[in-house]
């Protein structure tokens, strides 16, 4: 199913019920801080799941104690659509049982 490009004032609305998310070029972008290595390594694990079920993918980095996200849909042409959103929401829904902030 296409998946349409978002306005710019649909992102921004969007963006202001995700905090910590931010618009970086045309990419959903956040970082997360947790409290070791293995514990962002394991939110990483986690967040592929929730990829894998949603077929929608970020560049995912894992950092020594950091993870962070960029995202925006391919078949779109490399805009910001709901799929993205959805993916942060989940991403946010999850982070918190990983300690991350
Ligand atoms: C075939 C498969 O559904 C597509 O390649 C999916 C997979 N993951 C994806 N991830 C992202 N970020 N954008 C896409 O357009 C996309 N497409």
């Amino acid at each position: 199913m296409p998946v349409e490009p978002l306005s710019q004032k649909e992102v921004e609305d969007r963006l202001a019920e995700l905090p910590g998310w931010s618009l970086d070029g045309d990419r959903l972008t956040r970082s997360y801080r947790l409290g070791s290595h293995f514990a962002a390594t394991a939110m990483v694990v986690h967040i592929a799941q929730v990829q894998e079920e949603l077929d929608h993918h970020s560049d995912l980095t894992l950092g020594y104690n950091t993870v962070s996200l960029s995202v925006h849909t391919h078949s779109a042409g490399g805009a910001v659509t709901e799929k993205d959103v959805e993916l942060a929401r989940r991403v946010e829904d999850l982070a918190p049982g990983h300690g991350a902030h």
